[in-house]
């Protein structure tokens, strides 16, 4: 009671509007245990709990959307709780200020603590030591370095398609794990542009062989891995190598292998660094990491490379940086592939707009011919990057960008030219989801339109697919050092004004894969979209057997429910674990060949 009332006197004077609820959203005990408890609440007579009853659940975020910005009439708000203060951020000029001031903004690094599964890395740091992190993990992050994420997902993109649709075939079956296919697509990527491995299609896969000293195959371990992250990031390491459950001993095992493999690759680069030879290719992210750490070709007799005095970064920490790479840089882009396949299937016109900039900007010419200095500026500045805004607009994988004040530092902020206090020791979160559908800053028609897809929101120049967009070509404002200044779109795009758009975050701890992630989506973008077309799966209400036969309207009709199914999901069945994606239910969609399209309909 005593931390409450301390609390909320804070509150009180801070100038913000703000509310009361009676436990911390994000106290790991509550985090953990609250499922348990919801029942129980839900019994209470609601006159006890509606005012905060939404707002103790970690999923609020996404709940509420802006609802709660403008049901109080302020784009920041706190919410006040016994373990600490909360203040929710959906203001332009609040996070630039917050993104900018890093130091009176920090992230609060307790809250990274489960993603050091190797050991701390450039993301769950800060101050000083982030600095360092982030001195030796960012020069592999270039324009340059970004032909190879091209090339590698155009291959992939093709790849994947591949094994969709049978050659010669002119559409796929219903593809019902679009989200699992597109996370392997990515997966495929940050391999081999990353690291320098290439992962196979199971379609083009010669059983892959197991190498000596491992019991899996790095695709499996690291899939293995990836799908068992929560047992690994949730079970004491002893308890994991000991438990006799299948599920720790398969969650151990990949979690062994992974790390063994990166210890190969690891030991790979050092042998390089005491030779001189240089293997890079693309990031080589492993590469940049022994070389930063201080790993060098030093002549030390016994030809192994030599440690500077002090190995700036140690081994854990080196493989902790490459598997928060590894993570960060797969479930975010994939995420962002399969909601903008499921966005388009729902939106036949908008992919229809999409094609024609693709064959504005690429022609005839094959994919072997697609160039990246040429092709990627003009896509960035087309249909093809509106659709990537506006998919990042809508589910910006990060909900919630989580920075915090420190204890006994309050700091202020200027909003509207109205000065207020965020408390000491304040959780703050920028609720991206809110932020990027405040009316104010956004081109909308009505309410509805804010929050539905509409990537031509997008198209304020009608130039936009001829432009080599110079916001793309150039390096300019790269500066790894200091915040990112270059701008998050194309500049024949519509522009938001500074901090109105932060899907990859903004200021000093923006994101360091955007452009990598970015080149990715476009060109898995354009490959399917220059040839296919996708459709929504309308068998679960017209039956295929029937569907030739079925009149126009029917066919309407079944296309219509796929639809308000998949809006249902897109609302309702989404969660976050370590990004949000859509739990349970799925949407299944199907390919065709463009031309084949079976619906065409205008919303
Ligand atoms: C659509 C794709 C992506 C989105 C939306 C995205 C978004 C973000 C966001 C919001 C942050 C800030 C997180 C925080 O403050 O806690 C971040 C940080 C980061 N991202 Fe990404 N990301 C994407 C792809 C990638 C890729 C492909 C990579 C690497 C290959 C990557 C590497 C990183 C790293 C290393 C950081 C930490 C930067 C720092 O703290 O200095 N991201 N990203």
């Amino acid at each position: 009671y005593r931390c409450f009332a301390l609390n909320l006197a804070a509150a009180k004077r801070s100038g913000v509007p703000y509310f009361c609820i009676p436990v911390y959203t994000f106290n790991r005990a509550w985090l953990v245990t609250h499922r348990l408890w919801m029942p129980l609440i839900n019994a209470l007579p609601s006159a006890w709990t509606q005012t905060w009853i939404d707002y103790v659940t970690p999923e609020f975020a996404w709940d509420k959307l802006y609802d709660t910005f403008r049901d109080i009439g302020s784009d920041v708000f706190l919410i006040v709780a016994p373990g600490a203060n909360t203040l929710c951020v959906a203001d332009p000029e609040a996070i630039s200020q917050i993104t900018t001031r890093r130091n009176d903004f920090p992230k609060p690094i307790w809250m990274y603590s489960s993603i050091d599964l190797y050991g701390k890395n450039v993301v769950s740091t800060e101050g000083a030591n982030w600095r360092h992190h982030r001195k030796i993990t960012s020069p592999p992050f270039t324009e340059k370095n970004n032909h190879l994420v091209w090339t590698e997902s155009l291959h992939q993109a093709e790849s994947m398609m591949a094994g969709w649709v049978a050659p010669n075939t002119k559409a796929s079956g219903p593809i019902r794990d679009i989200a699992g296919q597109a996370m392997r697509l990515s997966l495929h990527v940050i391999s081999k542009a990353g690291f320098g491995i290439r992962l196979p299609w199971p379609h083009e896969e010669a059983e892959a062989e197991t190498p000596e000293g491992h019991t899996l195959s790095f695709k499996d371990a690291l899939s293995l891995l990836l799908e068992n992250i929560l047992v690994v990031m949730l079970t004491p390491r002893w308890l994991l190598s000991r438990s006799p459950l299948q599920l720790h001993k398969t969650a151990n095992e990949a979690f062994v292998e992974w790390g063994q493999y990166m210890r190969d690759l690891y030991n790979e680069k050092r042998s390089e660094a005491s030779t001189g030879s240089d293997s890079r290719e693309g990031l080589d992210l492993m590469g940049a990491l022994v070389t930063g750490a201080g790993i060098t070709q030093q002549a030390n007799g016994n030809g192994t490379a030599e440690k500077s005095a002090k190995q700036l970064l140690t081994d854990e920490e080196i493989f902790g940086n490459a598997f928060v790479f590894t993570l960060a840089g797969h479930e975010t882009a994939a995420n962002t592939i399969h909601f903008s396949l499921l966005y388009l299937a729902m939106h036949p016109q908008s992919q229809r707009r999409l094609q024609k900039d693709l064959d504005d900007i690429l022609g005839d010419r094959p994919m072997t011919e697609w160039d990246y200095d040429e092709d990627v500026p003009k896509l960035f500045g087309s249909m093809c990057g509106a659709v990537m805004n506006e998919q990042l607009r809508l589910i910006p994988p990060v909900l919630g960008i989580p920075k915090s004040t420190p204890k006994g530092q309050p700091q202020g902020l200027t909003i509207g030219g109205k000065q207020v206090t965020v408390p000491e020791g304040c959780y703050v979160t920028i609720n991206t989801a809110a932020l990027h559908r405040n009316p104010k800053y956004w081109p909308h028609t009505s309410e509805a339109d804010l929050l539905d897809f509409r990537p031509e929101r997008w198209l304020v120049d009608k130039t936009h697919a001829t432009k080599q967009d110079q916001a793309y070509a150039t390096e300019e404002g790269l500066d790894f050092d200091g915040p990112d200044q270059r701008p998050d779109t194309a500049e024949s795009l519509f522009r938001p004004i500074k901090g109105a758009y932060v899907p990859f975050s903004d200021g000093y701890r923006s994101c360091l894969g955007r452009r990598f992630a970015q080149v990715e989506i476009l060109a898995v973008i354009a490959v399917i979209f220059k040839t296919w077309s996708v459709e929504l799966d309308t068998s679960i209400f017209l039956p295929d057997e029937e569907f030739p036969s079925a009149s126009d309207e029917t066919k309407r009709e079944a296309w219509e429910k796929a639809d308000q199914r998949a809006r249902h999901l897109l609302r309702y069945g989404m969660g976050t674990i370590i990004t949000i994606q859509m739990r349970g239910e799925k949407v299944p969609m199907r390919f065709v060949r463009r031309g084949e399209e079976q619906f065409n309909y205008a919303k």
